[in-house]
């Protein structure tokens, strides 16, 4: 049996903790570990999960989810440096942390994989990333492609890509929440009720978002949309006129800039 704790069960802790035991198994085989005791309660009684401190947590699992804030991190590494199982895997899912930062601070030679998820593994269509440490394995980059699989899907891609990754797909639903958040309230500005303005455009949403899983390609599918002097092509001159397009160019870039940012602010020296 593989024991899996998860260090960290806030928003994205978590998503994972739900969806392994979605996934198929059984809470025996996990362990989580909250600051507050309200919280370890409350996941405890939902999920029939044990929570155990950080120090338990080393001792007894093979692979340790590390899902606290970047900012963070310093003393949750001060806990887990001396409890942690030799050959134990650390899988980190935090924003901009090195794999390097855990290899100096945790036992040598201390398996590290690195990834990035999003939300949406709340509902089993996460999209994840992993990168393996200096110390990690195939072997070990096949266990956690498992484990993710069971809540979404997962690529493999270098560590130097993973601030890119952690902008476009990690922080991705916030903007597809945000389009869509302004999109009811131009329904408002019509005259259209809230609950059917969000009807209208989250199954809107849906709908594209399916289109674009069966590979087809976004502009072939917009196209398809933009009639000749039709609407769609007057609302997407406003798009252009209002820069939207240069603002996501610009905003992801962002993203990946304070991804990076995160990760130094962990540097030696
Ligand atoms: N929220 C998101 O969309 C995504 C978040 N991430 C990464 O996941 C990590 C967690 O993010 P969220 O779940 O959003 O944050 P969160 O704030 O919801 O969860 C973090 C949890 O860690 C707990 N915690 C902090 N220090 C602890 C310690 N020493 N021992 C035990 N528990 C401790 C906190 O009480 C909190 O519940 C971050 O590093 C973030 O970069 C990655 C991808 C997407
Ligand atoms: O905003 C953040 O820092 C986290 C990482 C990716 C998504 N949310």
């Amino acid at each position: 049996m593989t024991t899996i704790a998860v260090l960290g069960a806030g928003k994205i802790g978590e998503a994972l903790l739900s969806g392994l035991l979605r996934g198929g198994r059984s809470a025996g085989e996990l362990l989580f570990t909250e600051r507050h005791p309200g919280r370890v309660a409350e996941l405890t009684e939902r999920y029939g999960v044990e929570g155990v401190d950080v120090g338990d947590a080393a001792r007894r699992a093979d692979v340790l989810v590390v899902a606290v804030k970047p900012q963070d991190i310093e003393p949750l590494l001060d806990e887990l440096a001396p409890a942690v199982k030799p050959g134990a895997l650390v899988v980190s899912l935090c924003a901009g942390l090195p794999t390097s930062l855990y290899e100096r601070r945790l036992p040598e030679g201390t398996p590290v994989v690195r990834v990035m998820p999003n939300t949406p593994m709340v509902v089993g269509e996460a999209m994840s990333a992993i990168s393996a440490g200096r110390h990690a394995g195939p072997g070990h980059l096949s266990l956690v492609e498992e484990l993710l699989r069971t809540v979404g899907k997962v690529a493999r891609v270098p560590e130097g890509q993973q601030d890119a990754v952690t902008a476009l797909s990690g922080s991705g639903p916030a903007y597809f929440f945000y389009l869509v958040e302004a999109m009811i309230d131009a329904g408002i500005l019509l005259g259209i009720p809230r609950d059917l303005s969000a009807r209208l455009i989250v199954q809107s949403a849906i709908g594209a978002a399916r289109m674009l899983d069966r590979d087809e390609h976004p502009v072939i599918l917009r196209e398809a949309v933009t009639s000749p002097a039709g609407t769609t092509i007057m609302a997407i001159r406003e798009l252009e006129r209002h820069g939207v397009r240069a603002a996501l160019l610009a905003a992801i870039e962002a993203a990946r800039d304070r991804s990076a940012e995160l990760g130094r602010a962990h540097e030696e020296g």
